[in-house]
């Protein structure tokens, strides 16, 4: 009997259960100040509940390789193996500092797609420009400087650039970037961590104020805010950053021929995706885990690209013991 097709239908509510699970798992860790204990929280709980699920899933997007990751490492099966061929791209605690501090926008996230859907991205940087639904394809580009990025972007929405706000990753990295920003007269949301997020409130720039995103962060985190833009809307492109020869070798291990490409949305995610994340602590897109005696409550943002339909989870349950 040939395994059964991606019902990504069937599968959502599944996924949904995962990233719910990992946030209940690192709840009691928001602002403990240990990173590491709420990672591992989340990463146990994540396995746990994916191997209960009836796929014969690979993690393509993990915690890192074998030899670094003990769990959900690059090429780990997962799944009861009795269900679809599936690609899964994770990051259970994006936002591990934000975490341990209680600073806004920490999320579980998982994708999940047919096998080949998604780029088997190394763990390495990669350079971001996102912005949301609704422009001509192509409006802004990597290749275009930060500064002329702007103006498209406000040519397109018919406004001035200091109508635009971009969200960019406080690190020294961005200081010629944010500097030329700014020079256009356009508004810069700094975030210290998570640009999982930071590229999908691009997605929802009505609620959340942002326009756009740009700057290196983690390229599994592009991948992944690919999967969340290709179930909302909008248009992101990345480009792998390399410091050194190591990083080169890991990209060529996972397949990658040309290093210096460009990829859109759709290279980086080539089919049907499901989506899900759970907000850990209180951000502008979820809010965070609630803890009440004896109970917590959670939001999930489950999404699936095949419908673009969006829906919104909350969940409360009993405190787990132990
Ligand atoms: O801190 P760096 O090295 O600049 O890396 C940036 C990356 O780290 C994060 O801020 C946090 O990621 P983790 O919490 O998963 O470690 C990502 O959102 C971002 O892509
Ligand atoms: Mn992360």
């Amino acid at each position: 009997m040939s395994a059964p097709d991606f019902d990504d239908r069937m599968l959502s509510l599944g996924l949904a259960r995962v990233a719910e699970q990992a946030a209940i798992a690192s709840a009691r860790l928001v602002g403990r100040g240990d990173e590491k204990a709420a990672d591992q929280a989340a990463v146990n709980a994540m396995r746990e509940q994916l191997n209960r699920l009836d796929i014969s899933g690979v993690v393509v997007i993990g915690e890192g390789e074998r030899d670094e990751a003990p769990m959900l490492f690059i090429g780990e099966e997962v799944g009861t193996g009795k269900g679809p061929a599936v690609d899964i791209a994770l990051d259970p605690l994006e936002g591990t500092t934000l975490t341990a501090k209680d600073m806004p926008n920490a999320l579980t996230v998982i994708a999940m797609g047919p096998r080949g859907s998604m780029l088997h991205a190394p763990d390495v940087y990669m350079d971001k420009l996102a912005i949301g639904p609704g422009y001509p394809e192509g409006i802004v580009d990597l290749d275009m400087p930060p500064a002329t990025r702007v103006s498209a972007l406000a040519t397109a929405k018919g406004c001035d650039p200091s109508d635009i706000t971009v969200c960019i990753l406080e690190r020294p990295r961005h200081e010629a970037m944010i500097a030329e920003v700014r020079s256009t007269g356009a508004a810069i949301r700094l975030i210290t961590d998570g640009d999982v997020a930071g590229v999908m409130h691009c997605a929802e720039a009505d609620v959340t104020g942002i326009d756009m995103y740009m700057g290196q962060g983690g390229a599994p985190e592009g991948v992944l805010a690919a999967a969340a833009l290709k179930c909302m809307g909008g248009q992101i492109q990345g480009r792998l950053l390399f410091r050194d020869d190591d990083e080169k070798g890991r990209a060529e291990k996972a397949g990658i021929a040309d290093l210096d490409r460009i990829y859109a949305r759709d290279d980086m995610v080539a089919g049907d995706v499901i989506f899900a994340a759970t907000g850990v602590t209180g951000g502008s897109l979820l809010p965070g885990i609630k803890r009440d005696v004896g109970w917590l409550t959670t939001e999930t943002l489950l999404m699936r690209s095949k419908t673009g339909s969006v829906r919104r989870m909350r969940y409360r349950t009993p405190v787990p013991q132990g």
